[in-house]
């Protein structure tokens, strides 16, 4: 029997939808840092929340070039276990921050076509995980949680040497087939189990959580 796949849902800011991700099985929450956010989470309403999240779940940092002032603070104020680098940070950068701080890194790459491929080879060298999302549009607001997909044909029957995740406009609707197409055994959502942006769905959760565990 294929192992579980691993979810992450990203962008949680209550304690209701914390409890259903952890109700359904997630193994990674995520809070978002970025004020541009619809998902943004001050300082202490994420310390709040973080103390409230189990043993054994991955409390995930998403940040976007942050400063060394901001992730100090961050991390003297915020129980965290992993930071996601959601912007343009280089591998120098990648390589400064997890030897800074001695928490493992994910870097997010986007992907719209081949030639967004070769970056994932060269921050995994450097990253302890890699999040393979799909490329916000040049008008985009945000380098993330735009609820867009990318063409999963481009990294289908790929395996690389560390963990990854698949990301980018995944719904509990297509999730199943985003494992199949692409044999991602950790997936991550924000958007899609949302029902306005920024106010998570529990229902959503508990389904999409579902669908990605073959339930
Ligand atoms: O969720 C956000 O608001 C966000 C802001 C800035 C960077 C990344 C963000 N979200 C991440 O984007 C992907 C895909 O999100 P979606 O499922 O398509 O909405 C996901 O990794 C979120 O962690």
């Amino acid at each position: 029997m294929p192992a579980q796949v691993n979810v992450k849902i990203c962008g949680l800011t209550d304690r209701a939808s914390l409890d259903a991700a952890v109700a359904a099985g997630a193994r990674y929450v995520g809070l978002v840092f970025f004020e541009k956010s619809p998902r943004h989470i001050g300082l202490p309403e994420a310390a709040e929340l973080a103390a409230a999240i189990p043993e054994g779940i991955c409390k995930v940092a998403l940040v976007v070039d942050a400063p060394n002032e901001f992730l100090d603070r961050l991390l003297a104020e915020v129980p965290l276990d992993m930071l996601q680098l959601h912007g343009k940070e280089s591998p120098a950068r990648v390589i400064e921050i997890k030897a800074r701080y001695g928490l493992p890194v994910m870097k997010a790459v986007g992907i719209a076509d081949a030639a967004d491929l070769p970056p994932l080879e060269t921050y995994m060298q450097v990253a302890d995980q890699i999040l393979v999302d799909a490329k916000p549009p040049k008008e985009a607001v945000l380098p993330g949680g735009n609820g867009l997909a990318f063409d999963w044909r481009l990294i289908a029957g790929r395996r690389w040497p560390v963990p990854w995740m698949l990301a980018g406009g995944l719904t509990p609707d297509n999730v199943e087939e985003a494992i199949a197409m692409t044999g991602a055994n950790q997936v991550d959502v924000s958007s899609g189990v949302e029902h306005a942006p920024g106010a998570k769905d529990t229902s959503k959760i508990a389904a999409f959580c579902g669908a990605a565990h073959g339930n």
